[in-house]
C-alpha cells in the first residue's frame, strides 16, 4: 500500500517575499560561484525572524518570555487538528464559537485555515485574526499550540496584541504564516522545525503534516 503523502504546509521563500510592512526584506545574496572559478556555489541569507512560515517565541510578545531555544521542541511536533474557519470571522476576528461543534477535549495543536492563498503576491493586510476568547477557549480544551495561515494571530494594526497576550497568559505557543490551502480538515501529525536561532524571538520553520497512519 502506498503510504499517504506528506503535506508541506510551509510557504515558499522567494526573493521579494511579501513581508510584514516595514520588516526586513527576505534576500539570498549570491556568494561563491562555480561558474566564477569557486569550488562551490553558496548564498548569504537575510530574513526577518517572522518571514513566511515561522514560529513566535514568547519573548517576541513578552519581554520576560522564553527565547526560542527554551521552547521545548515537542511544542512544534505531534498530534494536531486542522480546522477550516473560512467565512467564520466576525469583525475580522475568529470568535470562540468556531470551536462549538468540536469536542470539549482537543489535540494539543490546532491549525486554523482562514483562507489565505498558497502564495502571497502582496502582503495580505486584511487577514483574519484570532479573538482572545478563541485562544482562551482552545486552551481550556487542551490546545497548547495555535497555528494560522495568516501572518499573525493579531490584526495588522493592533497595538495591544490581545491574541498574543492571551497566548502568553494561557501558555499557548504560536505558529504563523502556514500554507493550509491544500489541507483538508482533520487530524494529522505536525512536524514543524524552527531554525535553532538561539536567543531569538522566533524563526522561520519548515512545517509538514503526516496524515494518520503514515509510518515509515
Ligand atoms: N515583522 C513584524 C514586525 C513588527 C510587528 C509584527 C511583525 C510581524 O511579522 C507579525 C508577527 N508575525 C507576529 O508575531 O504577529
Ligand atoms: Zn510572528
Ligand atoms: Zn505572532
Amino acid at each position: 500500500m502506498t503510504p499517504p503523502v506528506l503535506l508541506d504546509i510551509s510557504r515558499a521563500l522567494t526573493p521579494n517575499h511579501p513581508n510584514w510592512p516595514g520588516d526586513a526584506d527576505f534576500t539570498v545574496t549570491p556568494g561563491l560561484r562555480i561558474a566564477g572559478g569557486d569550488s562551490v556555489n553558496t548564498g548569504v541569507l537575510s530574513t526577518s525572524t517572522h518571514t513566511g512560515t515561522h514560529v513566535d517565541a514568547p519573548w517576541h510578545y513578552d519581554d520576560a518570555g522564553a527565547r526560542l531555544e527554551d521552547v521545548p521542541l515537542d511544542a512544534w511536533v505531534g498530534g494536531c487538528a486542522v480546522l477550516d474557519v473560512r467565512g467564520r470571522a466576525v469583525g475580522g476576528l475568529l470568535p470562540a464559537a468556531v470551536l462549538d461543534a468540536l469536542p470539549t477535549s482537543l489535540p494539543p495543536r490546532l491549525l486554523l485555515h482562514t483562507g489565505q492563498p498558497a502564495h502571497w503576491t502582496a502582503f495580505p493586510r486584511d487577514f483574519v485574526a484570532l479573538s482572545p476568547a478563541l485562544v482562551r477557549e482552545a486552551a481550556r480544551r487542551g490546545v497548547r499550540l495555535i497555528g494560522t495561515d495568516a501572518p499573525s494571530v493579531d490584526p495588522l494594526e493592533s497595538k495591544t496584541l490581545d491574541a498574543h497576550a492571551a497566548c502568553r497568559d494561557t501558555g499557548t505557543f504560536i505558529l504563523e504564516g502556514l500554507n493550509l490551502s491544500a489541507v483538508p480538515e482533520g487530524h494529522y501529525t505536525l512536524v514543524c522545525l524552527p531554525l535553532p536561532l538561539h536567543g531569538a524571538d522566533g524563526a522561520p520553520a519548515r512545517a509538514i503534516l503526516l496524515p494518520p497512519g503514515r509510518v515509515d
